[in-house]
């Protein structure tokens, strides 16, 4: 699948670390390191911009590292990149910490992923059909 993209930012284009990777890192493009506070939420900007091909999406999601170990994810997770969007693509990162976490330029804050979607055919009714599940949902099996 390829995927077109203009690099307005400082660094180098995205690069799988693996073969076998299935995201690739997104990095911080900013003028000057940013202190996100605890429980503070920001828009990082990449200075990426991506055309999708139609049936795919590009999914915004954590490092895991940051995560663990600085309270550090993507609010939205994933945030949805569709094929149609022209922007640049935007991180939104909040510090779930305690402590203030400092961004500098060139961070890798977020990795995305590529996928395909489908959109639904919605067919209006007044019944769905009956499965042993029903109506019965959040937690509702393995009850005493
Ligand atoms: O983490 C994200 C999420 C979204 N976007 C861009 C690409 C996406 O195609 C567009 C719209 O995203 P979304 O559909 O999530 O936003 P919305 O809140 O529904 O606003 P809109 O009315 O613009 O669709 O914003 C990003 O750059 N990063």
């Amino acid at each position: 699948m390829k995927v077109k993209i203009i690099n307005r930012s400082k660094h180098d284009l995205p690069k799988y670390e693996t073969k076998a990777s299935a995201g690739v890192d997104l990095r911080a493009n900013i003028e000057e390191p940013f202190t996100l506070q605890s429980l503070e939420r920001t828009l990082i900007k990449t200075g990426l911009f991506l055309e999708i091909p139609e049936k795919y999406e590009a999914q915004v999601r954590p490092r895991s590292g940051l995560a663990i170990k600085h309270g550090i994810t993507v609010l939205n997770s994933p945030g949805t990149i569709d094929a149609d969007y022209r922007g640049e693509v935007g991180v939104i990162l909040v510090n779930l910490s305690n402590e203030p976490f400092v961004i500098e330029d060139g961070d890798r804050i977020a990795q995305m992923v590529f996928s395909k979607v489908k959109q639904a055919e919605f067919i209006l009714t007044e019944e769905l059909t009956e499965t042993d599940r029903g109506e019965g949902g959040f937690g509702s099996t393995g009850k005493k």
